[in-house]
Protein backbone atom coordinates (compact mmCIF):
# COMPACT_ATOMS: atom_id res chain seq x y z
CA UNK A 1 0.00 0.00 0.00
CA UNK A 2 1.17 3.57 -0.54
CA UNK A 3 1.17 5.93 1.90
CA UNK A 4 0.86 9.35 0.12
CA UNK A 5 1.19 11.52 2.92
CA UNK A 6 3.19 10.70 6.12
CA UNK A 7 1.20 10.75 9.48
CA UNK A 8 -0.39 13.71 11.05
CA UNK A 9 -0.78 14.30 14.93
CA UNK A 10 -3.95 15.82 16.12
CA UNK A 11 -4.83 16.89 19.29
CA UNK A 12 -6.00 13.66 21.62
CA UNK A 13 -5.08 10.12 20.33
CA UNK A 14 -5.50 10.29 16.71
CA UNK A 15 -3.40 9.76 13.21
CA UNK A 16 -4.65 10.36 9.77
CA UNK A 17 -3.40 8.08 7.41
CA UNK A 18 -3.70 8.65 3.42
CA UNK A 19 -3.96 5.75 1.44
CA UNK A 20 -4.43 4.93 -2.36
CA UNK A 21 -7.95 2.71 -3.00
CA UNK A 22 -6.93 -1.01 -4.09
CA UNK A 23 -9.30 -3.58 -5.74
CA UNK A 24 -9.85 -6.90 -4.33
CA UNK A 25 -6.36 -9.38 -4.29
CA UNK A 26 -4.17 -6.10 -4.03
CA UNK A 27 -2.13 -5.41 -0.97
CA UNK A 28 -3.65 -2.93 1.62
CA UNK A 29 -7.37 -4.19 0.40
CA UNK A 30 -8.30 -4.91 4.42
CA UNK A 31 -7.48 -1.28 5.32
CA UNK A 32 -9.08 -0.09 2.15
CA UNK A 33 -12.14 -2.13 3.21
CA UNK A 34 -12.20 -1.13 6.58
CA UNK A 35 -12.10 2.26 5.24
CA UNK A 36 -15.42 1.71 3.18
CA UNK A 37 -16.92 0.14 5.81
CA UNK A 38 -16.64 3.30 8.04
CA UNK A 39 -17.94 5.36 5.01
CA UNK A 40 -21.07 3.39 5.13
CA UNK A 41 -21.75 3.76 8.79
CA UNK A 42 -20.77 7.20 8.51
CA UNK A 43 -24.40 7.79 5.41
CA UNK A 44 -26.52 4.96 7.76
CA UNK A 45 -25.85 2.32 4.66
CA UNK A 46 -27.01 -0.95 5.28
CA UNK A 47 -24.02 -2.92 6.03
CA UNK A 48 -22.64 -3.62 2.48
CA UNK A 49 -21.98 -7.26 1.30
CA UNK A 50 -18.28 -8.18 0.35
CA UNK A 51 -18.89 -8.01 -3.08
CA UNK A 52 -20.56 -4.81 -2.94
CA UNK A 53 -17.84 -3.37 -1.03
CA UNK A 54 -15.35 -5.23 -4.07
CA UNK A 55 -16.83 -3.78 -6.84
CA UNK A 56 -16.67 -0.23 -5.34
CA UNK A 57 -13.11 0.07 -4.42
CA UNK A 58 -12.78 -1.23 -7.73
CA UNK A 59 -14.86 1.89 -9.25
CA UNK A 60 -12.68 3.98 -6.67
CA UNK A 61 -9.17 2.32 -7.83
CA UNK A 62 -10.33 3.39 -11.50
CA UNK A 63 -10.65 6.73 -10.57
CA UNK A 64 -7.40 6.84 -8.43
CA UNK A 65 -8.91 8.04 -5.41
CA UNK A 66 -6.97 9.19 -2.24
CA UNK A 67 -8.70 7.64 0.87
CA UNK A 68 -7.98 9.30 4.46
CA UNK A 69 -8.83 8.23 7.30
CA UNK A 70 -8.28 9.20 11.09
CA UNK A 71 -7.58 6.46 13.43
CA UNK A 72 -7.35 5.86 17.30
CA UNK A 73 -3.71 5.34 18.01
CA UNK A 74 -4.07 4.61 22.09
CA UNK A 75 -6.19 1.95 23.53
CA UNK A 76 -9.88 1.67 22.37
CA UNK A 77 -12.88 0.96 24.31
CA UNK A 78 -13.59 -2.98 25.27
CA UNK A 79 -15.43 -4.46 22.82
CA UNK A 80 -15.76 -1.12 20.53
CA UNK A 81 -14.88 -1.31 16.70
CA UNK A 82 -11.28 -2.07 15.99
CA UNK A 83 -8.35 0.61 15.84
CA UNK A 84 -8.08 -0.51 12.36
CA UNK A 85 -11.57 0.85 11.69
CA UNK A 86 -10.94 4.86 11.22
CA UNK A 87 -13.25 7.11 12.81
CA UNK A 88 -13.24 9.67 10.39
CA UNK A 89 -12.92 9.32 6.42
CA UNK A 90 -12.47 11.93 3.34
CA UNK A 91 -11.62 10.63 -0.01
CA UNK A 92 -10.52 12.64 -2.97
CA UNK A 93 -9.63 12.47 -6.60
CA UNK A 94 -8.51 14.40 -9.83
CA UNK A 95 -11.23 15.60 -12.55
CA UNK A 96 -11.70 18.55 -14.73
CA UNK A 97 -14.14 21.29 -14.17
CA UNK A 98 -15.45 22.76 -17.48
CA UNK A 99 -14.87 26.55 -16.22
CA UNK A 100 -16.47 28.06 -19.57
CA UNK A 101 -15.49 28.88 -23.30
CA UNK A 102 -14.80 24.90 -23.30
CA UNK A 103 -11.49 25.86 -20.98
CA UNK A 104 -10.81 22.81 -18.18
CA UNK A 105 -9.72 23.40 -14.73
CA UNK A 106 -8.24 20.06 -12.98
CA UNK A 107 -9.69 19.90 -9.59
CA UNK A 108 -9.25 18.49 -6.04
CA UNK A 109 -12.86 16.98 -5.55
CA UNK A 110 -13.25 15.76 -2.13
CA UNK A 111 -16.06 12.97 -1.14
CA UNK A 112 -16.86 10.04 1.31
CA UNK A 113 -16.69 12.95 4.61
CA UNK A 114 -17.51 10.71 7.86
CA UNK A 115 -16.83 11.32 11.53
CA UNK A 116 -18.17 8.75 13.43
CA UNK A 117 -20.90 10.14 16.11
CA UNK A 118 -18.56 9.38 19.34
CA UNK A 119 -15.82 11.58 18.10
CA UNK A 120 -17.77 14.33 15.89
CA UNK A 121 -16.84 18.06 16.89
CA UNK A 122 -13.51 17.33 18.23
CA UNK A 123 -12.33 18.88 15.58
CA UNK A 124 -11.60 16.05 13.09
CA UNK A 125 -13.09 17.16 10.21
CA UNK A 126 -11.18 20.57 10.02
CA UNK A 127 -8.19 18.85 10.39
CA UNK A 128 -8.54 16.15 7.29
CA UNK A 129 -10.01 19.24 5.19
CA UNK A 130 -6.77 22.20 6.26
CA UNK A 131 -4.59 19.40 5.70
CA UNK A 132 -6.07 18.46 2.08
CA UNK A 133 -6.65 21.64 0.88
CA UNK A 134 -3.09 22.67 1.49
CA UNK A 135 -1.73 19.80 -0.03
CA UNK A 136 -3.40 20.01 -3.31
CA UNK A 137 -2.39 23.89 -3.45
CA UNK A 138 0.92 22.37 -2.37
CA UNK A 139 0.71 20.04 -5.81
CA UNK A 140 -0.36 22.97 -7.95
CA UNK A 141 -4.25 22.36 -7.96
CA UNK A 142 -6.20 25.52 -7.90
CA UNK A 143 -9.97 24.50 -7.36
CA UNK A 144 -11.87 21.77 -4.69
CA UNK A 145 -15.30 20.85 -5.27
CA UNK A 146 -17.22 18.78 -3.35
CA UNK A 147 -21.39 18.17 -3.17
CA UNK A 148 -22.29 18.83 0.44
CA UNK A 149 -25.27 16.96 2.90
CA UNK A 150 -25.90 19.92 4.71
CA UNK A 151 -25.32 23.51 3.50
CA UNK A 152 -24.13 24.71 6.83
CA UNK A 153 -20.42 22.83 7.08
CA UNK A 154 -18.43 23.90 4.06
CA UNK A 155 -18.98 27.76 3.74
CA UNK A 156 -16.02 27.67 6.65
CA UNK A 157 -14.05 26.40 5.14
CA UNK A 158 -14.03 28.77 1.50
CA UNK A 159 -16.55 26.55 -0.41
CA UNK A 160 -19.48 28.69 -2.04
CA UNK A 161 -22.00 27.01 -4.32
CA UNK A 162 -21.69 27.57 -7.81
CA UNK A 163 -24.83 25.27 -9.74
CA UNK A 164 -27.97 24.27 -8.67
CA UNK A 165 -30.01 21.37 -10.13
CA UNK A 166 -33.39 20.67 -9.22
CA UNK A 167 -36.30 17.57 -9.16
CA UNK A 168 -38.95 17.70 -11.51
CA UNK A 169 -41.94 15.62 -12.63
CA UNK A 170 -42.98 15.90 -16.00
CA UNK A 171 -46.46 15.04 -17.09
CA UNK A 172 -46.43 12.72 -20.35
CA UNK A 173 -49.95 12.72 -20.90
CA UNK A 174 -51.59 14.44 -23.57
CA UNK A 175 -50.90 17.64 -22.83
CA UNK A 176 -47.03 16.89 -23.08
CA UNK A 177 -46.44 18.57 -27.05
CA UNK A 178 -42.61 19.72 -27.82
CA UNK A 179 -42.11 22.00 -30.42
CA UNK A 180 -39.45 20.50 -31.86
CA UNK A 181 -38.93 19.30 -35.30
CA UNK A 182 -36.16 16.04 -34.72
CA UNK A 183 -32.69 16.38 -36.50
CA UNK A 184 -31.84 13.25 -35.65
CA UNK A 185 -33.15 10.43 -34.38
CA UNK A 186 -33.46 7.92 -31.24
CA UNK A 187 -33.83 4.19 -31.02
CA UNK A 188 -33.71 1.56 -27.97
CA UNK A 189 -30.25 -0.06 -26.89
CA UNK A 190 -28.95 -2.80 -24.75
CA UNK A 191 -28.02 -1.30 -21.40
CA UNK A 192 -24.77 -2.60 -21.53
CA UNK A 193 -23.48 -0.52 -24.68
CA UNK A 194 -23.52 2.08 -22.00
CA UNK A 195 -20.51 0.61 -20.39
CA UNK A 196 -18.27 1.27 -23.62
CA UNK A 197 -20.37 4.75 -24.97
CA UNK A 198 -21.22 6.72 -21.46
CA UNK A 199 -17.55 8.08 -20.96
CA UNK A 200 -17.71 9.09 -24.72
CA UNK A 201 -20.85 10.90 -25.11
CA UNK A 202 -20.69 12.65 -21.51
CA UNK A 203 -16.65 13.36 -22.67
CA UNK A 204 -18.79 15.50 -25.33
CA UNK A 205 -21.39 17.04 -23.21
CA UNK A 206 -18.45 17.78 -20.34
CA UNK A 207 -16.14 20.07 -23.01
CA UNK A 208 -19.66 22.10 -23.83
CA UNK A 209 -21.54 22.22 -20.09
CA UNK A 210 -19.58 25.52 -17.76
CA UNK A 211 -19.83 23.89 -14.56
CA UNK A 212 -19.41 20.42 -15.81
CA UNK A 213 -16.82 17.81 -13.38
CA UNK A 214 -15.58 14.81 -14.90
CA UNK A 215 -17.17 11.99 -13.99
CA UNK A 216 -16.12 8.63 -11.73
CA UNK A 217 -15.62 5.47 -13.59
CA UNK A 218 -19.20 4.19 -11.55
CA UNK A 219 -21.47 6.36 -13.75
CA UNK A 220 -20.97 4.02 -16.61
CA UNK A 221 -21.86 1.23 -14.52
CA UNK A 222 -25.07 2.94 -12.88
CA UNK A 223 -26.11 4.64 -16.40
CA UNK A 224 -25.72 0.38 -17.93
CA UNK A 225 -27.90 -1.12 -14.71
CA UNK A 226 -24.43 -2.84 -14.16
CA UNK A 227 -24.11 -1.50 -10.67
CA UNK A 228 -27.17 -0.24 -8.79
CA UNK A 229 -26.66 2.19 -6.03
CA UNK A 230 -27.51 -1.41 -3.76
CA UNK A 231 -24.04 -3.19 -5.32
CA UNK A 232 -26.63 -5.19 -7.44
CA UNK A 233 -26.99 -5.34 -10.94
CA UNK A 234 -30.55 -3.64 -12.10
CA UNK A 235 -32.61 -5.14 -14.50
CA UNK A 236 -35.17 -2.54 -15.00
CA UNK A 237 -32.62 0.09 -16.78
CA UNK A 238 -33.44 0.57 -20.23
CA UNK A 239 -31.56 2.43 -22.43
CA UNK A 240 -32.30 4.96 -25.67
CA UNK A 241 -29.76 6.43 -27.62
CA UNK A 242 -29.79 9.43 -29.60
CA UNK A 243 -28.54 9.26 -33.33
CA UNK A 244 -27.49 12.88 -34.64
CA UNK A 245 -27.97 13.89 -38.33
CA UNK A 246 -24.71 12.19 -39.38
CA UNK A 247 -25.68 8.90 -37.39
CA UNK A 248 -23.12 9.67 -34.27
CA UNK A 249 -24.65 8.70 -31.13
CA UNK A 250 -24.58 12.36 -28.97
CA UNK A 251 -26.83 11.65 -26.72
CA UNK A 252 -28.51 8.71 -24.39
CA UNK A 253 -30.96 8.05 -21.88
CA UNK A 254 -30.63 5.45 -19.41
CA UNK A 255 -34.35 4.83 -17.50
CA UNK A 256 -36.84 2.89 -15.28
CA UNK A 257 -40.29 2.08 -15.01
CA UNK A 258 -41.23 2.52 -11.50
CA UNK A 259 -44.05 -0.58 -11.68
CA UNK A 260 -47.92 -0.94 -11.72
CA UNK A 261 -48.15 0.12 -8.12
CA UNK A 262 -46.86 4.03 -8.72
CA UNK A 263 -49.36 6.06 -9.90
CA UNK A 264 -49.56 8.09 -11.92
CA UNK A 265 -47.58 5.21 -13.92
CA UNK A 266 -44.07 6.63 -13.73
CA UNK A 267 -40.28 6.41 -15.75
CA UNK A 268 -37.25 7.64 -13.50
CA UNK A 269 -34.64 8.88 -15.51
CA UNK A 270 -31.18 7.61 -13.72
CA UNK A 271 -29.16 9.42 -16.45
CA UNK A 272 -29.74 11.50 -19.08
CA UNK A 273 -26.44 12.90 -21.29
CA UNK A 274 -26.56 14.71 -24.58
CA UNK A 275 -24.28 16.58 -26.23
CA UNK A 276 -26.93 18.92 -28.23
CA UNK A 277 -29.85 20.59 -28.35
CA UNK A 278 -31.59 18.49 -30.36
CA UNK A 279 -30.46 15.27 -28.62
CA UNK A 280 -31.49 16.14 -25.39
CA UNK A 281 -35.45 17.96 -27.01
CA UNK A 282 -35.25 14.66 -28.85
CA UNK A 283 -34.09 12.31 -25.91
CA UNK A 284 -37.87 14.24 -24.22
CA UNK A 285 -39.61 13.85 -27.32
CA UNK A 286 -38.48 9.73 -26.66
CA UNK A 287 -39.49 10.26 -23.08
CA UNK A 288 -42.83 11.90 -23.58
CA UNK A 289 -44.10 9.00 -25.92
CA UNK A 290 -43.63 6.15 -23.49
CA UNK A 291 -46.44 4.43 -23.79
CA UNK A 292 -48.88 3.56 -20.68
CA UNK A 293 -46.67 6.06 -18.67
CA UNK A 294 -47.84 9.04 -17.48
CA UNK A 295 -45.04 11.20 -16.49
CA UNK A 296 -41.05 11.35 -16.60
CA UNK A 297 -39.40 12.09 -13.34
CA UNK A 298 -35.98 13.39 -12.91
CA UNK A 299 -33.82 14.50 -10.05
CA UNK A 300 -30.85 16.21 -11.63
CA UNK A 301 -32.42 18.29 -13.69
CA UNK A 302 -30.89 22.03 -14.81
CA UNK A 303 -33.17 24.92 -13.02
CA UNK A 304 -32.47 26.94 -16.41
CA UNK A 305 -34.10 24.11 -18.90
CA UNK A 306 -34.84 24.34 -22.47
CA UNK A 307 -37.44 21.67 -21.96
CA UNK A 308 -39.71 24.85 -20.27
CA UNK A 309 -39.07 26.83 -23.34
CA UNK A 310 -39.83 24.08 -25.92
CA UNK A 311 -43.13 22.59 -24.23
CA UNK A 312 -46.33 24.13 -25.43
CA UNK A 313 -47.12 24.18 -21.90
CA UNK A 314 -44.69 24.89 -20.04
CA UNK A 315 -46.77 23.68 -16.73
CA UNK A 316 -46.15 19.73 -17.77
CA UNK A 317 -43.10 20.34 -15.51
CA UNK A 318 -43.87 20.22 -11.79
CA UNK A 319 -40.82 21.57 -10.21
CA UNK A 320 -39.78 21.03 -6.88
CA UNK A 321 -37.13 21.47 -4.46
CA UNK A 322 -34.04 23.67 -6.17
CA UNK A 323 -31.00 23.04 -4.37
CA UNK A 324 -27.41 24.15 -4.49
CA UNK A 325 -25.42 21.30 -6.24
CA UNK A 326 -21.58 21.88 -7.00
CA UNK A 327 -19.33 23.26 -4.00
CA UNK A 328 -16.43 25.08 -5.16
CA UNK A 329 -13.71 26.50 -3.51
CA UNK A 330 -10.25 28.33 -5.14
CA UNK A 331 -7.46 27.29 -3.74
CA UNK A 332 -4.98 29.70 -5.57
CA UNK A 333 -6.47 33.02 -6.88
CA UNK A 334 -4.21 33.33 -9.22
CA UNK A 335 -3.99 30.36 -11.55
CA UNK A 336 -7.82 29.98 -11.01
CA UNK A 337 -8.39 33.56 -12.06
CA UNK A 338 -5.84 33.12 -15.04
CA UNK A 339 -7.17 29.83 -16.17
CA UNK A 340 -10.71 31.32 -17.25
CA UNK A 341 -11.91 33.10 -20.54
CA UNK A 342 -13.75 36.27 -20.23
CA UNK A 343 -16.44 37.36 -22.38
CA UNK A 344 -15.87 40.56 -21.63
CA UNK A 345 -12.72 43.52 -20.81
CA UNK A 346 -11.96 45.30 -18.17
CA UNK A 347 -10.01 45.44 -14.95
CA UNK A 348 -10.81 44.86 -11.32
CA UNK A 349 -9.58 44.57 -8.07
CA UNK A 350 -10.51 41.66 -5.53
CA UNK A 351 -9.65 41.71 -1.22
CA UNK A 352 -10.18 38.46 -0.87
CA UNK A 353 -10.25 37.03 2.50
CA UNK A 354 -9.76 33.03 3.41
CA UNK A 355 -10.42 31.65 6.50
CA UNK A 356 -7.66 28.85 6.07
CA UNK A 357 -5.26 31.61 4.44
CA UNK A 358 -4.94 29.79 1.67
CA UNK A 359 -5.22 32.43 -1.16
CA UNK A 360 -5.81 35.75 0.99
CA UNK A 361 -5.04 39.39 -0.48
CA UNK A 362 -5.49 41.69 -2.99
CA UNK A 363 -5.75 40.30 -6.61
CA UNK A 364 -5.96 42.39 -9.52
CA UNK A 365 -7.78 40.76 -12.95
CA UNK A 366 -7.20 43.00 -16.14
CA UNK A 367 -8.71 40.70 -19.03
CA UNK A 368 -7.85 42.24 -22.81
CA UNK A 369 -9.08 40.38 -25.37
CA UNK A 370 -10.56 37.46 -23.41
CA UNK A 371 -7.25 36.87 -21.40
CA UNK A 372 -6.66 37.48 -17.97
CA UNK A 373 -3.54 38.55 -16.62
CA UNK A 374 -3.78 38.42 -12.46
CA UNK A 375 -1.05 40.54 -10.57
CA UNK A 376 -0.91 40.30 -6.69
CA UNK A 377 -0.99 43.63 -5.02
CA UNK A 378 0.04 44.80 -1.96
CA UNK A 379 -2.39 44.58 0.84
CA UNK A 380 -2.55 48.37 1.32
CA UNK A 381 -3.82 48.65 -2.58
CA UNK A 382 -8.19 49.60 -2.82
CA UNK A 383 -10.07 46.58 -3.72
CA UNK A 384 -13.50 47.25 -5.96
CA UNK A 385 -14.95 44.08 -4.52
CA UNK A 386 -13.70 42.25 -0.97
CA UNK A 387 -15.42 39.43 -0.58
CA UNK A 388 -14.48 35.82 0.99
CA UNK A 389 -12.86 33.36 -0.93
CA UNK A 390 -16.38 31.53 -0.96
CA UNK A 391 -18.23 34.24 -2.85
CA UNK A 392 -15.44 34.73 -4.80
CA UNK A 393 -15.75 30.53 -5.57
CA UNK A 394 -19.40 30.95 -6.01
CA UNK A 395 -19.20 33.60 -9.01
CA UNK A 396 -16.62 31.99 -10.71
CA UNK A 397 -18.77 29.91 -12.49
CA UNK A 398 -20.95 32.86 -13.75
CA UNK A 399 -23.84 30.73 -12.43
CA UNK A 400 -24.24 33.10 -9.28
CA UNK A 401 -24.61 36.61 -9.62
CA UNK A 402 -22.54 38.71 -7.78
CA UNK A 403 -24.76 41.67 -7.46
CA UNK A 404 -27.17 39.41 -5.65
CA UNK A 405 -24.12 38.19 -3.34
CA UNK A 406 -23.61 41.94 -2.91
CA UNK A 407 -27.18 42.44 -2.47
CA UNK A 408 -27.12 39.58 0.45
CA UNK A 409 -23.82 41.41 1.88
CA UNK A 410 -21.28 38.98 0.90
CA UNK A 411 -19.64 41.02 -1.37
CA UNK A 412 -18.54 45.10 -1.04
CA UNK A 413 -18.93 46.83 -3.32
CA UNK A 414 -16.00 49.56 -3.11
CA UNK A 415 -16.59 51.23 -6.48
CA UNK A 416 -19.38 51.66 -8.26
CA UNK A 417 -20.52 49.47 -10.20
CA UNK A 418 -18.33 46.90 -9.76
CA UNK A 419 -20.66 44.46 -9.34
CA UNK A 420 -22.36 44.58 -12.63
CA UNK A 421 -18.81 44.16 -14.25
CA UNK A 422 -18.12 41.13 -12.66
CA UNK A 423 -21.60 39.50 -13.47
CA UNK A 424 -20.26 40.59 -17.39
CA UNK A 425 -17.14 39.45 -16.80
CA UNK A 426 -17.91 36.20 -15.27
CA UNK A 427 -20.49 35.12 -17.68
CA UNK A 428 -20.21 31.86 -19.05
CA UNK A 429 -21.67 31.10 -23.07
CA UNK A 430 -24.32 28.36 -21.92
CA UNK A 431 -26.00 28.12 -18.22
CA UNK A 432 -23.93 26.34 -15.59
CA UNK A 433 -24.66 22.86 -15.26
CA UNK A 434 -22.92 19.75 -13.33
CA UNK A 435 -24.26 16.04 -14.36
CA UNK A 436 -21.92 15.01 -12.01
CA UNK A 437 -22.64 13.50 -8.49
CA UNK A 438 -19.66 12.48 -5.97
C1 LIG B 1 -18.45 16.18 0.73
C2 LIG B 1 -19.27 15.23 1.58
O1 LIG B 1 -18.90 14.10 1.72
S1 LIG B 1 -20.71 15.77 2.28
C3 LIG B 1 -21.06 14.64 3.58
C4 LIG B 1 -20.74 15.15 4.97
N1 LIG B 1 -20.96 14.08 5.93
C5 LIG B 1 -22.14 13.90 6.58
O2 LIG B 1 -23.07 14.67 6.47
C6 LIG B 1 -22.22 12.65 7.44
C7 LIG B 1 -22.75 12.96 8.86
N2 LIG B 1 -21.96 13.99 9.56
C8 LIG B 1 -20.69 13.78 9.97
O3 LIG B 1 -20.11 12.73 9.75
C9 LIG B 1 -19.99 14.88 10.76
O4 LIG B 1 -20.93 15.51 11.59
C10 LIG B 1 -19.32 15.97 9.88
C11 LIG B 1 -18.33 15.31 8.94
C12 LIG B 1 -20.33 16.76 9.06
C13 LIG B 1 -18.57 16.97 10.78
O5 LIG B 1 -17.46 16.35 11.41
P1 LIG B 1 -16.82 16.90 12.78
O6 LIG B 1 -15.52 16.20 12.97
O7 LIG B 1 -17.82 16.82 13.85
O8 LIG B 1 -16.54 18.41 12.41
P2 LIG B 1 -15.47 19.34 13.18
O9 LIG B 1 -15.46 19.00 14.64
O10 LIG B 1 -14.16 19.31 12.49
O11 LIG B 1 -16.15 20.74 12.96
C14 LIG B 1 -15.59 21.75 12.17
C15 LIG B 1 -16.52 22.92 12.18
O12 LIG B 1 -17.70 22.62 11.45
C16 LIG B 1 -18.85 22.78 12.27
N3 LIG B 1 -19.78 21.72 11.86
C17 LIG B 1 -19.50 20.43 11.76
N4 LIG B 1 -20.56 19.75 11.33
C18 LIG B 1 -21.54 20.65 11.15
C19 LIG B 1 -22.88 20.56 10.73
N5 LIG B 1 -23.42 19.38 10.39
N6 LIG B 1 -23.60 21.69 10.65
C20 LIG B 1 -23.05 22.87 10.99
N7 LIG B 1 -21.79 23.00 11.40
C21 LIG B 1 -21.04 21.91 11.49
C22 LIG B 1 -18.37 22.65 13.66
O13 LIG B 1 -19.21 23.32 14.55
C23 LIG B 1 -17.00 23.30 13.57
O14 LIG B 1 -17.16 24.70 13.52
P3 LIG B 1 -15.98 25.70 13.95
O15 LIG B 1 -14.68 24.99 13.75
O16 LIG B 1 -16.17 26.85 13.02
O17 LIG B 1 -16.25 25.99 15.37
Amino acid sequence: MTRLVSVAELSGNYEIRRFGAVSEGKDGYAEAEAWSRAVSFGFHESTRTPEHVAKSLATYEADRRVLTGVYQTGAVAPSSLPATVPVATFATFRKTLNIGFGRMLESQMVTSVTVRTSHRRRGLLRAMMSEDLRLAKDDGIAMAALTASEGTIYGRFGYGVASFERSVKVDTTARFNLRHLPAGSVEVADPKALLRLAPEVFERVHRLTPGSMGRQDWYRQLASGSLGRDGKEDPAIKVALHYGPGGDIDGYVSYKFLGWDTEPYTVEVVDLVAAGHDAYLELWQFLGAIDLVERVSWDEAPVDDPLAWALDDPRCIDSSDSRDMLWLRILDARKALEARHYPADGRLVFGIADPLGLTAGKYALDVDGGQAAVERLPDTAQADLALDVSALSSIYLGGVCPVTLAAAGRITENTPGATLKARQMFAVERATHCLTHF
